[in-house]
């Protein structure tokens, strides 16, 4: 059987760097191209890449994913950014170019998938809920992809459960004290040499609290849920977001 031709844009960065070993080892993928910033793109379709694996940053993913979608190149995306108006802009590039698949995946670990699970589950139950996401300080960007994503998941589970507003005395406050806004949940976003990616939610209620937290203690615990991406997304054309939708979570 031929091997899944698979790219990794971002191939020096610190997860990049750990997709390119998982490709090499995968018995069943061929790396074909491992691009860094400054790297033409043009190797994705001379490598005859049928997946690439988008790792890079903020500032770059647009860029990359068009000229993918442009090209039929499946990708299989962990930068983060993502804002409605960026979605709204690869879902144009997608529908002109039927039958290529983009999956965004704020967190490729299954623990942390599963974190978001829990917690959309748990949200409606409890009268206050936060998020807490911890990092390593290299990160560029606050608060985390995937702390935005389960804010808003624990939001749209508390709208469709017809939960109140979790109660918060707070009058006066300094600036960011009570962390950023996500759909009305607070989060709040720590930097500290030594953690990776860790996250907290935090659930109260009378005389009862539930922490959910999950560790990611090294860049392998994304190394499955990349895997299987880069295995999926070829059948799943269009625009899929959050890996559980590869694991039949939902
Ligand atoms: N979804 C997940 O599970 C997951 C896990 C870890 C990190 N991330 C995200 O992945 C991204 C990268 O994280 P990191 O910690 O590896 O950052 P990093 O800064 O170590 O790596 C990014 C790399 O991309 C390179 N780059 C920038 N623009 C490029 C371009 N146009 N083409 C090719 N390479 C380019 C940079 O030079 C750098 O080497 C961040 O957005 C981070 O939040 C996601
Ligand atoms: O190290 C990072 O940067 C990470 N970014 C993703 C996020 O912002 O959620 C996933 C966890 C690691």
């Amino acid at each position: 059987m031929s091997k899944l031709r698979v790219a990794v844009l971002g191939a020096k960065g610190r997860i990049g760097s750990e997709a390119v070993k998982a490709v090499e080892a995968a018995e069943d993928m061929e790396l074909v191209a491992a691009l860094g910033r400054g790297d033409t793109l043009e190797t994705l379709a001379a490598s005859g890449a049928q997946v690439a694996v988008e790792l890079t940053t903020p500032d770059s993913v647009m860029a990359n994913l068009e000229y993918c979608v442009g090209h039929g190149i499946h990708a299989v995306v962990g930068t983060t950014g993502w804002t409605e108006d960026r979605l709204e802009k690869l879902k144009g590039w997608l529908a002109a170019s039927p039958g290529t698949g983009v999956l965004i995946a704020p967190n490729f670990s299954i623990g942390a998938v599963l974190t978001m699970k829990f917690a959309q589950l748990a949200a409606p139950w409890f009268e206050s809920v936060e998020v807490v996401e911890l990092h390593h300080p290299n990160k560029v960007d606050a608060p985390s992809g995937t702390a935005t994503r389960t804010a808003q998941l624990i939001a749209a589970a508390r709208r469709d459960a017809g939960t109140p507003p979790a109660p918060d005395a707070t009058t006066t406050a300094l600036d960011g004290a009570r962390g950023a806004n996500v759909d009305g949940v607070p989060v709040h976003a720590v930097r500290l040499r030594g953690l990776l990616a860790h996250q907290e939610v935090l659930l109260g209620g009378e005389g009862e609290t539930l922490t959910i937290r999950h560790d990611s203690l090294h860049h392998s615990s994304f190394m499955p849920g990349i895997l299987l991406g880069a295995r999926r997304v070829g059948s799943a054309p269009g625009l899929t977001f959050g890996l559980e939708h590869f694991l039949d979570l939902s």
